[in-house]
Formats: structure tokens, C-alpha cells, sequence
């Protein structure tokens, strides 16, 4: 039995700082960009340092189900020999909880000469996807989505439609990176234009663009918020995958809960996502900010929040209203487990979580059971309160394997015991 097939997990204080090597698993992100993109060339891509857990072997699985081949020779390496063309599945293609997948394979069904569904588990089916389908629908794609979320059905027609298309990324960035993805299997130019100033993580869009570029796509930025894809096909390539920075805060977060020293093998300033710039506040810990802004590292707003516990002041975390559409209303489930611990230590001020900060709290025994929602980042943050406070229990620690399957086993290398 593996860590990740128990139903409750005590994480038990440690007795010495963490030390020792640790590299993050490949990032969850770029693995599943480069999936799409080498699937959409004609030719063999070798994908290396990518991750392996359930959001990836999701994506490859709906891609394999459209006649790609996905071969995986080790456990960091992915092979995809795609055709230029994306075949119509011949059943729903299930994605799991998996935003990113479910986002871009929405958009690059429209590529598909037949119909698609794009389905997910029932989380996945109260995550909103009402602005992609409405966007892709503008510009004629025959798209529906009685509910708001998935289920989706596509029926493509063999290509993407040329022409300008609007989209709010307010709610999700993945709805611009899924449309400029799928843009270049069109029949002309494509701009994709943002309305709204809100974006979630801006971030996500630059490392889209990379992505698009390594495989030879032609995009450019031609306005604030107006990007042009030219018309052509992905050169296939070989790729690697940086490791994945939302993984790496949990190991600089415990770093420096325990005062310890992990190498990650890979230097903070060398990440290209976005989770990458929560460093900086991390390394400010225990005088960490009276004001956090999460709107560009929103995947570590988890992190940061259980760090913030801990913390000499509170720290109010603003922009953060998408979070409550990520694998659970996240603001509410930091909220309501960092009470659990105790009473008043996280609280919501509108979308706001305000974290009261209490050096105090470690070293001593605060039983506490947190409902991890499903959501891996609530099962991954609260296992670092669990390394100073005596009696946290993690409930359903396997939903870690959505992007970090070894999160449990890293962690005990380190030198975290379990009950
Ligand atoms: O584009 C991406 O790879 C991601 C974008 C973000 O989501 P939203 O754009 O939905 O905020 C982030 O939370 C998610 O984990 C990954
Ligand atoms: C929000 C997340 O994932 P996704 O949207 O890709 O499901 C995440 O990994 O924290």
C-alpha cells in the first residue's frame, strides 16, 4: 500500500530541519501544452523532463483516443508521433479534473472533422468553460455546453475557424492559451483578442507563446491584449520540460518552515512560470507581507496561505477570486481548514482570505482533520502545517497524484514521518 492509497495520512512534526535533494516533477503546464502541440505536428516529438499523473496521462490518453501515438519509453519521457490532424474520438474523451487538458482540448476539437466530447469527473463538471464554448461559437464553431461546464460537444469541421475572436480569460487564462493553441491549424490568420483587463495569471499566456514557438508556430502580440496565430502546421521537436514551479513552493516553503536546506536542483530565477515569482515572498518568511496579490501566482496561493500561519503578522491575500472556480473553492477550503486548526486563523473577507499570522502555533498540538476537497494543492499545503504542529491528519492524501504523485515519498526523503 503506497502513501497515495490511504484514506488519512498523519503528518508528524519534525524533530530536524529538512535537508537533501529534491527536483519538483516536471511541470504540469508545459507537459501539457507541448502534448497538444506535438500531437497537432507532423512527425515524432520527444518530450523529456515532463510529468507523469493524472492531469498528463489524461491529456495523452484523450490524444491516443484521436489516433496520435503516445509512446512513454521511462517515466519522464513522452513520444508522440502525430499526423497533422486530430481523428474524432469514438467515445467521450474523460479528463479527469484536469483544467488544462479539458480547456485545450475544447478549443482544438474545433480542428476535428467530426464530433467530440469532452467530458471530465464531477468536479471537472462544476468548472465553468461557458466563455470558450461562446467564444468558439462566435466565430461559427457548432459547440454546446447545456450547463455551463462540461460536458462540451464540438463538432469540428476539419479546421479551425480564421478570423478575430473575443474572449474573457477573466474567470480562466487557459480559455486564451486553448484558442491560441488550436489557431493554427486554421484555414487564415486568427487574432485572439482579450476583453476585460481582468486575466487571471498573465504568466500562463507567455509560456503558451513559448510552447507554440519551440514547435515553429508563428504568433505574435500586435496590440495590449491582442495576439495574431498564422496559419501553418507545428514542426515536430524535441523538448524539455522544466520542473514544475507550483511543486517547487511546497519544497521552499518547507525549507524554510524548518529551517533546512533543499537543493531543487534548479535555481528560483530559472523558472519560466508564473508559481515561480512566489519565491521572493516565501524567502521574505516570517516577515512576510501584510498585503499579498495572487493574482499571478495563483497555484501557490495554497502554499503561501498555510506559510502565512506561521507567520509574525497576517497577511490578507487579494486577487484571488478565481480560485474559488479551481478543483474546489479554494479560498473557502483554506479559510475553513486553517480553522479547523484554529479558530479564526483563516478567514474570508469577500473574495479576500485574511490568514492571522501566529509564530505560536508551532510546537503545538492542534488535532486537526482538513478536508482536502479532492484538491491536491489543500492535501500538499496543509502537510506543511503538519510539520510543526502536532495532530494534523491529511484526509485522501492520493489526490496528490494529479500533478505531484511522489509529493509523499519526497517529503519523507527529506525527513517527514507519517502515523
Ligand atoms: O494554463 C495553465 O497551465 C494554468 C493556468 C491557471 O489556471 P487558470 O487560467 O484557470 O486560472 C493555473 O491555475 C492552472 O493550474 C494551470
Ligand atoms: C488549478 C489547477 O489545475 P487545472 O486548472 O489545470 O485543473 C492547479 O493545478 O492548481
Amino acid at each position: 500500500m503506497t502513501y497515495l492509497d490511504r484514506s488519512t495520512l498523519d503528518v508528524l512534526p519534525v524533530s530536524a530541519p529538512l535537508r537533501g535533494r529534491a527536483v519538483p516533477p516536471g511541470s504540469k503546464s508545459i507537459t501539457n501544452r507541448a502534448l497538444l502541440v506535438a500531437a497537432f505536428a507532423v512527425g515524432t516529438s520527444r518530450l523529456t523532463g515532463a510529468l507523469k499523473s493524472d492531469d498528463t496521462i489524461y491529456m495523452a490518453e484523450a490524444l491516443r483516443a484521436m489516433g496520435i501515438a503516445v509512446e512513454e519509453p521511462d517515466e519522464t519521457t513522452f513520444v508522440v508521433t502525430g499526423k497533422g490532424l486530430l481523428q474524432a474520438p469514438a467515445e467521450p474523451l474523460f479528463l479527469g479534473n484536469a483544467g488544462t487538458a479539458t480547456r485545450f482540448l475544447t478549443a482544438a476539437a474545433a480542428c476535428v472533422d467530426g464530433s467530440v466530447i469532452v467530458d471530465g469527473d464531477e468536479h471537472m463538471r462544476k468548472r465553468p468553460i461557458r466563455p470558450l464554448v461562446d467564444a468558439l461559437s462566435s466565430l461559427g464553431v457548432d459547440i454546446e455546453a447545456p450547463s455551463n461546464c462540461p460536458p462540451v460537444t464540438i463538432r469540428g469541421r476539419g479546421a479551425f475557424p480564421s478570423g478575430r475572436i473575443e474572449i474573457d480569460g477573466g474567470l480562466s487564462s487557459q480559455y486564451v492559451s486553448a484558442l491560441l493553441m488550436a489557431a493554427v491549424c486554421a484555414d487564415g490568420p486568427v487574432k485572439v483578442a482579450l476583453t476585460g483587463n481582468e486575466i487571471g495569471a498573465r504568466g500562463y499566456i507567455d509560456l503558451t507563446l513559448a510552447v507554440m514557438r519551440a514547435f515553429g508556430a508563428t504568433v505574435e502580440q500586435v496590440e495590449e491584449g491582442v495576439w495574431r496565430v498564422q496559419p501553418g502546421s507545428y514542426r515536430a521537436a524535441d523538448f524539455h520540460i522544466e520542473p514544475d514551479a507550483s511543486a517547487a513552493t511546497y519544497l521552499w516553503a518547507a525549507e524554510i518552515l524548518t529551517g533546512g536546506k533543499i537543493d531543487l536542483g534548479v535555481a528560483a530565477p530559472d523558472f519560466t512560470q508564473p508559481d515561480a515569482k512566489a519565491h521572493e515572498l516565501i524567502a521574505q518568511f516570517p516577515n512576510m507581507p501584510a498585503v499579498i496579490d495572487g493574482s499571478q501566482m495563483q497555484d501557490a496561493v495554497p502554499t503561501l496561505a498555510v506559510l502565512a500561519a506561521f507567520n509574525n503578522n497576517p497577511v490578507r491575500f487579494v486577487g484571488i477570486a478565481n480560485l474559488r472556480v479551481k478543483e474546489c473553492d479554494r479560498v473557502n477550503a483554506l479559510s475553513s481548514n486553517l480553522s479547523r486548526i484554529r479558530e479564526g486563523l483563516g478567514r474570508e473577507e469577500g473574495d479576500d482570505l485574511i490568514v492571522a499570522g501566529n509564530p505560536a502555533l508551532a510546537g503545538q498540538r492542534l488535532p486537526a482533520s482538513i478536508d482536502t476537497f479532492a484538491d491536491h494543492r489543500i492535501a500538499m499545503s496543509f502537510a506543511l502545517a503538519g510539520l510543526k504542529i502536532d495532530g494534523i491528519t491529511i484526509e485522501n492524501p492520493g489526490c496528490v497524484a494529479k500533478t505531484f504523485p511522489g509529493y509523499w515519498d519526497v517529503m519523507e526523503k527529506l525527513g517527514v514521518r507519517y502515523g
